[in-house]
């Protein structure tokens, strides 16, 4: 980073304390209020309610500056190279707004239906695609979630595009995928209360693709099974083909 680049990040930082007894970091202060409540905040934790109004955009300044600082350490001279003369600053944007967005946001808004009809026949929908990084190396992950739920009469209804849209707000941070195919089962168990729910991903790993191993071919497949889809093999079995079948 020229001298410049460092002055006008410490000058950026400065303004945005708004205690003077602090660092300036937004990331320490919001860090604070995690561990003051008890939370976690591991790579895919949703920590949108520790994040008060105007703070994402300066956390997204402390990431800019911060990245401008490795690019600086790799040796990339980002004053004179044109094509990377604003990397830091859309790196910053990317993984706040857009690929680890669903760590920082609140979580979609639902609208449950009641289970008028008392429906209880199998409905599948998929295959949704899904974007997300593994916390190693936060290299991509993209592949395919298909969803089956067994409805009950308490269950509630959710409009078809809330599937895709719980599951993006959950994909969108850095994690292994074991973990979010739960964490899709737990979510979707909590708004549908289904009596059964059978969540597969299918996804390219590019931590084993574009580095390591270098294998273009595999897959990770996993799966989650709940309630009926775990005591009743048929249903099981149903589900299944009808998803190999697509
Ligand atoms: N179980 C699981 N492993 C994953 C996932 N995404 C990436 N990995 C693996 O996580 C592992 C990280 O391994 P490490 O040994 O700590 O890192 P590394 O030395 O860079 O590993 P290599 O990829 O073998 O070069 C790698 O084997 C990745 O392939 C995932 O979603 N689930």
């Amino acid at each position: 980073m020229s001298d410049s680049n460092i002055k006008k990040g410490n000058e950026q930082l400065a303004e945005q304390a708004t205690h003077p007894d602090d660092s300036g970091y937004i990331s320490i202060r919001i860090r604070e209020r995690i561990r003051q409540a008890g939370a976690r905040f591991h790579a895919n934790d949703n920590i949108a309610r520790f994040i008060e109004p105007g703070e994402l955009d300066q956390l997204q300044q402390e990431v800019q500056d911060k990245m401008q600082a490795v690019l600086s350490s790799l040796v990339i001279d980002t004053d004179s190279d044109h094509n990377t003369n604003e990397t830091a600053k859309r790196v910053a944007k990317m993984y706040l707004r857009e690929v680890f967005a669903g760590r920082y946001t609140e979580a979609p808004q639902v609208t449950e239906f009641p289970n008028i009809e008392k429906l209880n026949e199998l409905m599948i929908v998929g295959p949704i695609q899904v974007r997300s990084a593994c916390s190693h190396h936060l290299c991509p992950i993209m592949g395919k979630v298909w969803i089956g739920i067994m409805p009950n009469e308490h269950s509630n209804l959710i409009g078809l595009s809330k599937y895709a849209r719980l599951v993006a707000w959950l994909m969108e941070r850095p994690q292994i995928q074991e973990e979010a195919v739960k964490h899709v089962a737990d979510l979707l168990m909590k708004k549908v209360n289904p009596d059964g729910l059978a969540v597969v991903m299918d996804a390219d790993h590019f931590c084993m693709q574009w580095r390591g191993v270098r294998d273009m071919e595999s897959r990770m497949i996993n799966s989650v099974m709940r309630g009926s889809f775990l005591n009743d093999s048929d249903l099981r079995k149903e589900f299944l083909s009808l998803i190999r079948a697509r």
